[in-house]
């Protein structure tokens, strides 16, 4: 017998359109059904189910009440779209989510005329709606603008310069503010205080009585119209809210889980509304599988619907955030100025661990990249040692910060960036691919990154003493490689490289974690005959012009490689040696680099298969490089 749940409703299903014949009772079935089939996929691929969960009812009564993909149904963040995804035209490729060549983890415009707006990163959609807004009235395409922001997403400031521009244009535009009282972890901060007060002050139940009263008059809702509508509208506005001020209706606070008030409300909403309208629907994350996991079920791997159990990767390694997370804890007990900030991603980052600690050393400040950047500056001014602890790809978002806030004034404030190179399952939203040539090309700043958990050590070590100026150093996701780790690392002498192994012909530089893929590449050349040098050089910024320099007198052809997009480490290398006029006496020299493509989820090893800069092909890049066949001759 198969374990995939009955789904007899869902069966009829392909389209959005489909649901058109559906009675509200038959929707509300549909939504069972949808929640069971969410959690059968999840639990063969793994991702992001608990938001899905959440608002699996919101998107079936999203689809009934609005015409996708006329009307634009924008998801923020987008880790919740799988029930999304489901009812579009994807369920029969919704077990491929997030692996190679399968259906992405996020919305995305080249995957489905049913996703207007691609997203991963939080807090853009009420912006991106609003431009569809616009564009349909200025005679684009177009009908509803719609986006669904959680609680989480509401803590970035980008929410708000969007609500602040659309109270101002007072274009018809929905949001829906999905509030479960949870990010990936419990949510910080004012706002969600407020929103928490907006909704215990609330008549929730007699809400849910009077849209139940109202629908039972409308037998055909959208036909009937006006007055039950009017009525409902009035019951739910609450006078006075914050989205009041900033030129919003406001309705709600909903049941998000209640089809029939669902119902009501969007489709009073769809006949009524004229500018910009809040809809604040209550949720829960996880609902219906998830809601009793500390992070309500946010990312899981595989696992067993009926036991609940993971599949576990196993692995003797510790991960590199925990390397980080314990060396600086380690170095926090001995140093009461170094404080640590994280944006939304405290289990993520490891920062949890130094909560635990020092909590009142340690800020979570929401989803709010620019804000940490730029508190950690103010930090540093005022004497802290502040450690701005972010996934490089949201790193990107403070980027003016980084320069205007930190690197002009020369603050020392001390980067931990994670999830450096290609991450995997999340796939091109979520690499950490540019800030090596983000901020190697900033004055005054240094940029390091670890080759493996001990160097990492080190590097933590170094930016603890570096008081200068800012100072980077960058990390991947998963596992180390099961160095043994210094007991107390001692900081490295800032810019300066490290031998590996000597050889001859031809030396590989390399940055970061890629050495261990150069390291095999080297087993396999040697059988060949050749003996490559291999160096880590440790640093992006300052280069070590000595290393590099020795490295390009005594071989006929030089290397390197990075976990980085174009432009970083590789392209100072080159700019050293053009000035110094190597390239003039000869050398060969190649640098292998992310290629210049958004590279789509697969595992880690599949990617960078992709990018072509596993061992294999660094073994072939020398071969090519030296002028040898694949037997080891030269041509
Ligand atoms: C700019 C940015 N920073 C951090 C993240 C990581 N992140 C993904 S989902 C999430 C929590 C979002 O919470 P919420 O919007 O309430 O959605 P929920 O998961 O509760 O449905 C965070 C912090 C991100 N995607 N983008
Ligand atoms: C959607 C999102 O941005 C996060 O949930 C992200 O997927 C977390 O990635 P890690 O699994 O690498 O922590
Ligand atoms: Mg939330």
């Amino acid at each position: 017998m198969s374990d995939k749940p009955l789904t007899p409703t869902l069966d009829r299903i392909d389209l959005p359109s489909d649901l058109n014949g559906l009675s509200d009772g038959q929707l509300r079935a549909l939504a069972d059904e949808l929640r069971a089939e969410t959690i059968s996929a999840v639990s063969e691929t793994g991702g992001h189910l608990g938001a899905g969960l959440g608002v699996v009812e919101l998107t079936v009564a999203l689809h009934a009440v609005f015409d996708a993909p006329k009307d634009k149904i924008i998801w923020d963040v987008s880790h919740q779209c799988y029930p999304h995804k489901i009812l579009t035209g994807r369920r029969d490729r919704i077990r491929t989510l997030r692996q190679k060549d399968g259906l992405s983890g996020f919305t995305k415009r080249s995957e489905s005329a049913y996703d207007p707006f691609g997203a991963a990163h939080s807090s853009t959609s009420i912006s991106a709606a609003l431009g569809f807004a616009v564009a349909r009235d200025l005679g684009g395409e177009g009908g509803d603008a719609i986006a669904v922001i959680g609680d989480g997403a509401m803590s970035a400031g980008m929410a708000y310069e969007a609500l602040n521009n659309a109270g101002h244009l007072k274009k018809r535009l929905i949001v829906i503010l999905n509030d479960n009282e949870m990010s990936i972890a419990p949510p910080v901060g004012a706002m969600s205080s407020y929103l928490s007060r907006l909704y215990a002050g609330a008549p929730f139940q007699e809400l849910k009585a009077a849209a139940k009263g109202a629908v039972s008059f409308l037998p055909e809702p959208l036909q009937e119209g006006a007055k039950r509508a009017r009525d409902v509208l009035k019951h739910m506005t609450v006078g006075g809210t914050l989205f009041e001020e900033l030129g919003f209706s406001y309705l709600g606070p909903i049941d998000g889980h209640d089809m029939e008030q669902l119902l009501t409300v969007l489709r009073t909403v769809k006949t009524r509304a004229t500018g910009p309208i809040l809809i604040h629907a209550i949720t829960k994350k996880g609902k219906g599988y998830a809601e009793n996991r500390p992070d309500r079920g946010h990312a899981t791997g595989k696992f067993n619907v009926v036991t609940g159990e993971q599949a576990k990767a196993v692995s003797n390694a510790p991960s590199y955030t925990s390397v980080f997370a314990e060396s600086l804890i380690k170095h926090a007990a001995q140093d009461d100025k170094i404080v640590a900030v994280t944006a939304a991603m405290p289990d993520g980052t490891g920062l949890d661990r130094f909560m635990q600690r020092f909590a009142s050393r340690c800020f979570d400040v929401g989803i709010a990249e620019q804000h940490a950047v730029t508190f950690c500056a103010g930090m540093a001014a005022g004497g802290l040692k502040p450690f701005c602890a972010l996934y490089s790809t949201f790193l990107q978002r403070g980027y003016d910060q980084v320069v205007h806030d930190v690197a002009i004034q020369r603050l020392p404030v001390r980067f931990a960036i994670d999830r450096a190179g290609l991450v995997g399952a999340d796939g091109a939203t979520h690499a950490g691919a540019f800030d090596v040539a983000f901020l190697a090309n900033l004055p005054g700043f240094v940029v390091m990154a670890a080759a493996d958990e001990a160097e990492l050590t080190r590097m933590v070590a170094t930016a603890v003493a570096h008081d200068e100026g800012p100072i980077a150093f960058r990390f991947p996701r998963g596992e180390g490689v099961g160095v043994e780790r210094p007991e107390a690392a001692e900081p490295l002498e800032i810019g300066k490289g490290r031998m590996i192994r000597d050889g001859s012909k031809v030396a590989i530089l390399s940055f970061g974690t890629r050495l261990q893929e150069v390291e095999a590449a080297c087993e396999a050349l040697a059988a060949k005959g050749i003996t490559p040098t291999v160096a880590d050089a440790r640093f992006a910024k300052p280069l070590d012009r000595e290393l590099i320099l020795k490295l390009a007198r005594d071989h006929e052809a030089l290397i390197t490689i990075e976990e980085g997009a174009i432009g970083g480490f590789g392209s100072h290398v080159a700019q050293l040696l053009a000035e110094e006029g190597v390239f003039d006496q000869g050398l060969k020299y190649r640098s292998m680099v992310l290629p210049d493509t958004f590279i789509d989820q697969a595992s880690p090893k599949d990617m960078y298969a992709t990018a072509g800069m596993n061992a294999e092909q660094i073994e072939a890049k020398v071969l090519e490089t030296l002028g040898v066949d694949l037997v080891g001759k030269r041509a």
